[in-house]
């Protein structure tokens, strides 16, 4: 690749940026790009000028890829030079996020983080027990709906923020208010306004803007960012303390974080990045994680065909008095296809997670300038008529075939060396949570529900970068007494 590289360096004085918008003089497309929804702009630039789309925001080149293999081809083969994320002066310099997902892949604290991510994700001892953790929150999340119904979107935030707690800390939280998830949420907050403000995008277009002292006018963002970061720190150090003197006390249980201090080459230079990782299994973990299962639960409320065959296929492989298993996912094809189904038409991060291009490069006969921001389109990717035949439709049936398209999970969790660490944690919690729903419960629209999955700006999704359903009114009632029974029973074990 070296050698290649040098020919591509000489060879880049004749070649073209890739096609894309023309944008406007000094600003480029910064006019163009709208504030939510980006994929579906991304979309229309992709149709019309092909799968590599280059454009200029204010003097920042950046580089739309709608196509998976070409993603793959910088992604794992040129890794290189694109496992890096991009620098943005407010969210990672004045206000340190960069510590839960640092930038560069040669940085110290990137190494230790997705050791401690492989190390606990990758023996079948911990899977186990990080199994079991999913299935107790699932059970719990089938109580609250019965306790709840008319609060999906609380009853699922809920489960995928204290599944992501108990994960990373081993902490019970509350069934009602709970002051740790009020916290990392507000952090939380903090970061998806970071991501859409206009504050901190011109910070990041004219970094110079950083050395403003927080009295001038018209640099509140400096006073903001100090808040954030205190906030931040917060977030990262609260949890990780109450470990620690539980550990001390002896009242620790099992987590991520117990795992990791217990550990043989644990030592104290290590406390930062134990901490730092802890934290992002819950900023990367809770939010996606619930985003999913309430997107999977709004097309099984707009599908109810393909909920019955799902439902069906549960009451024949499991008896109904007990709960679905992970033994039973094999047994399960129809489910695994609506969860498949779901999280292919309903993309919630529609565009990925951004890479930069650590030098000068060529990609297709096109110059891709150091610096660029790399973008993955995974909404186009997930929706591509030629691969997924009638994408915007719901269709299980097209994973039950002998050569069924490629798997949602090729693209939605990322690329290459910086691929989501949580994707087997996602995946498990959703499907079990899933399977019991299924199993236990009908969601059936009511007056005002959407009726159709629909994906444009005005429709039934958020547009946010982690993209959620908007909240939607549905009944939601146990199939027969027996379920119910079953739910009730949850209580008393
Ligand atoms: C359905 C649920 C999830 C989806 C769709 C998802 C998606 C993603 C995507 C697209 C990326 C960017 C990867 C790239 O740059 O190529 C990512 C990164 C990440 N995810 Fe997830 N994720 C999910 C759940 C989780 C969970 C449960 C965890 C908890 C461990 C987690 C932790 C992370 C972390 C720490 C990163 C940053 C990795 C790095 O920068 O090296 N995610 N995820």
């Amino acid at each position: 690749y070296l050698a290649y590289h040098r020919y591509t360096l000489y060879k880049r004085g004749n070649l073209p940026l890739p096609p894309g918008p023309k944008g406007w003089p000094i600003v480029g497309s910064l006019l163009d790009m709208p504030q939510s929804f980006h994929w579906l702009r991304y979309h229309d630039w992709h149709k019309q000028h092909g799968n590599i789309v280059s454009l200029n925001l204010l003097g920042r080149t950046m580089i739309i890829i709608s196509s998976p293999q070409l993603v793959s081809e910088l992604t794992d083969k040129r890794h290189a030079y694109y496992s890096s994320r991009p620098r943005f002066v407010m969210a990672t310099e004045l206000v340190g996020w960069d510590q839960l997902t640092p930038l560069m892949p040669t940085d110290r604290l990137w190494r230790d983080h997705r050791r401690n991510f492989g190390r606990l994700f990758g023996t079948k001892m911990t899977v186990q027990k990080f199994f079991e953790m999913e299935v107790d929150a699932a059970r719990r999340l089938m109580r609250g709906m019965l306790r709840k119904p008319d609060d999906l979107g609380g009853n699922i935030h809920h489960w995928a923020a204290s599944l992501t707690l108990k994960i990373a800390y081993g902490y019970e939280s509350n069934t009602g208010h709970d002051d740790l998830i009020e916290l990392v949420d507000e952090v939380m907050n903090q970061f998806n306004t970071l991501l859409s403000d206009n504050n901190a995008t011109l910070v990041d277009f004219i970094p110079w803007l950083r050395f403003m002292p927080a009295w001038v006018p018209g640099a509140g963002f400096q006073r903001r960012a100090k808040y954030y970061r205190e906030s931040l720190r917060k977030m990262i150090d609260v949890p990780f303390d109450m470990v620690k003197e539980r550990l001390k006390a002896g009242t620790a249980s099992q987590s991520f974080t117990v795992d990791l201090l217990d550990a043989d080459e644990y030592n104290d230079e290590k406390e930062f990045a134990v901490k730092t990782s802890a934290a992002a299994i819950y900023a990367g973990g809770a939010d996606t994680t619930a985003g999913t299962m309430h997107g999977l639960l709004l097309l099984l409320m707009l599908y109810p065909e393909a909920r019955r065959k799902a439902q069906e296929e549960l009451d024949r492989v499991v008896s109904s008095d007990r709960l679905p298993s992970y033994n039973d996912r094999e047994q399960l094809p129809f489910v695994e296809a609506c969860l498949k189904e779901a999280m292919r038409l309903h993309t919630l991060v529609p565009v990925g997670g951004l890479r930069v291009a650590l030098e000068d490069d060529v990609l297709e006969g096109y110059f891709i300038p150091k610096g660029s921001i790399i973008q993955p389109n995974i909404w186009a990717m997930l929706h591509d008529p030629k691969v997924y035949p009638d994408p915007f439709e719901f269709v299980p049936e097209r994973w039950l075939v002998e050569n069924p398209p490629p798997h949602p999970r090729e693209m939605m969790f990322g690329f290459g060396r910086r691929i989501c660490p949580g994707m087997l944690l996602a995946d498990a919690s959703i499907w079990i949570a899933c399977a019991m729903f299924l199993a236990l419960y009908d969601i059936n629209p009511v007056k005002g529900s959407p009726t159709f999955f629909d994906q444009s700006m005005t429709g039934s999704l958020d547009g946010q970068p982690i993209c959620h359903p908007k909240p939607f009114k549905s009944e939601i009632k146990p199939r027969n007494a027996k379920a119910q029974t079953l739910i009730l029973s949850i209580d008393n074990e």
